[in-house]
């Protein structure tokens, strides 16, 4: 252990004695208490800018290293040796390829579906979901009085958006109201699974064993497998541009296609990281609306002001504070809770005044970088969607903050889920009064994302909404809820 912790010139970084010689500290941390988003912010208070969180991990809390660390072109960090933990089929992986050249040039072959203008042709196949979510909530919650289960909705919502945006039609939760063929139970129990297996790596042989294949990821991948391989055989009956259709029709530069191997693990990807991420954020976005009945207010009056009942993304850029409250809710509880991890490149790279050797692990947790009152202020750990609005803090918070990732591996799904979130945040405060239950229930465990568990929520037709068919006459009343789909 002597050796483990001096024999480097890690040695001279603070931090807790036992994360220097030993994994023991983090897993602790991580695995037992499930609340290493704070534990991680509480030891940068305690020990500064950089600390040393495993023998061979530091973690950095200063917001002006994120675009040195997070960057674009040949000074890239690559990301580290813990990405191998994703079961690797051979082929091409975008989210876990550690070789920069190779990332670069397989997520170049895709990225222009994936920008905002692609994005948005795909916008009346959102609304189409959002109205089977918002119908839903309505038939089994607003209409009968129960209370809705909000943690599992918000994932029965964004399992549909994403399957429906991949794979040209959602798998049916919302209508089904429950978790068809057992894909969410899968993506939890991997969840579950995940910080052991990251930060326990002597444990990934396991990880091969069929008995935790199967457990894991049985029914999930089953129907992702489904799915591709009827594409392959019956063609696309629809022609709808669906990013399945954008995979099997992209090109490398030199013109040959992406393998059936590439095209399966980029699926896989978008289903993984979508539904846990969005519907965190969602559940946020609506605690906090509860939680801030002024915001709650003016969101409502500028959302009536459009008097249309199903506003497109452009009429809502016209109400600049809902797409802030998206953005400060992702900012104070960032879905992704672990610090991103990247390799230092060859030669070593010096960091907060201190060297790092080449192959040094270093990462910057977006929980603790936003949460530095020292470069953000005082008032970081407010809610305060109005700093979104102002041209200079909003500028900053573009540049520095890592909500969705910085650099050339920033989340490809970016535009999918702001646009998602902001549209069914305007639908579900257009068509209902809400209110949180039982609020001591609600928590959050860090799984490397930071869930958000044990949300219940009340919901009733809004009078005078779109739903409503008992309050207002028919030329008071904003149109049915229907969508362009
Ligand atoms: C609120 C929702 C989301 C959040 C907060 C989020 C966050 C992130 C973050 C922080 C990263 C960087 C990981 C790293 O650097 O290690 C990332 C990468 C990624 N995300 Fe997202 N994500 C969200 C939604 C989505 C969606 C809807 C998709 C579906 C297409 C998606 C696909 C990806 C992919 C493919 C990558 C890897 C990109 C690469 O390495 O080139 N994400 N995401």
């Amino acid at each position: 252990m002597h050796r483990i912790r001096n024999d480097t010139p890690l040695r001279d970084i603070p931090g807790p004695w036992l994360a220097s010689c030993s994994p023991l500290w983090r897993f602790w941390y991580a695995v037992c208490k499930s609340n290493y988003h704070h534990d991680l912010t509480n030891l940068h208070r305690k020990y500064g800018n950089i600390v040393r969180i495993a023998p061979n991990e530091v973690s950095v809390w200063d917001p002006e290293y994120v675009s040195e660390i997070y960057s674009h072109g040949e000074n890239v960090y690559p990301k580290c040796d813990m990405y191998d933990i994703a079961l690797p089929n051979g082929f091409f992986n975008l989210a876990v390829e550690r070789d920069i050249k190779t990332h670069t040039l397989g997520r170049r072959a895709i990225a222009k579906d994936y920008s905002m203008t692609a994005i948005l042709k795909s916008e009346k196949y959102f609304d189409a979901v959002i109205k089977d979510f918002i119908t839903a909530l309505d038939k089994n919650f607003a209409q009968t009085g129960k209370k809705c289960n909000f943690t599992v909705w918000s994932e029965y919502f964004t399992y549909d958006m994403i399957t429906d945006i991949v794979f040209g039609k959602s798998f049916g939760f919302c209508n089904a109201a429950r978790d068809v063929e057992g894909g969410l139970r899968d993506l939890r129990q991997m969840l579950n699974l995940s910080p052991f297996l990251s930060y326990l790596p002597w444990i990934w042989p396991l990880t091969q064993l069929e008995i935790i294949k199967k457990t894991g990821m049985k029914h999930y991948a089953r129907c992702m497998v489904r799915e591709i391989q009827k594409r392959v055989r019956e063609g696309n009956p629809t022609g709808r541009q669906d990013l399945l259709q954008g995979l099997m029709d992209a090109r490398y530069q030199d013109g040959h296609a992406l393998p059936l191997g590439e095209i399966t693990n980029h699926a896989y990807i978008f289903v993984l990281a979508a539904p846990d991420t969005a519907s965190v954020a969602l559940r946020n976005i609506i605690i906090n609306l509860c939680r801030n009945r002024d915001v709650y207010q003016q969101l409502m009056d500028s959302l009536l002001a459009l008097n249309t009942a199903n506003p497109t993304w452009k009429d809502l850029q016209n109400i600049p504070l809902l797409t802030a409250v998206v953005k400060e809710t992702l900012r104070l509880h960032p879905p992704a809770g672990f610090s991103l991890p990247r390799a230092v490149p060859a030669g070593g790279r010096t960091v907060c005044g201190k060297f790092l050797p080449e192959n040094t692990t270093i990462g910057m947790s977006a929980w603790s970088v936003h949460a530095n009152t020292e470069y953000w202020g005082e008032d970081t750990l407010e809610f305060k969607p109005e700093r979104w609005m102002d041209p200079n803090q909003m500028y900053k918070l573009e540049r520095h903050s890592l909500i969705f990732g910085q650099g050339s591996r920033q989340c490809l799904g970016k535009h999918i889920a702001m646009i998602n979130l902001v549209k069914v945040t305007a639908q579900i405060l257009l068509n209902f009064d809400f209110g949180l239950l039982n609020e001591k229930n609600i928590k959050e465990v860090f799984l490397l994302l930071v869930v958000v568990d044990g949300m219940d929520v009340w919901f009733k037709r809004r009078a005078g909404g779109p739903l409503d068919d008992t309050i207002g006459s028919e030329s008071e009343k904003p149109a049915a809820v229907t969508t362009g789909a």
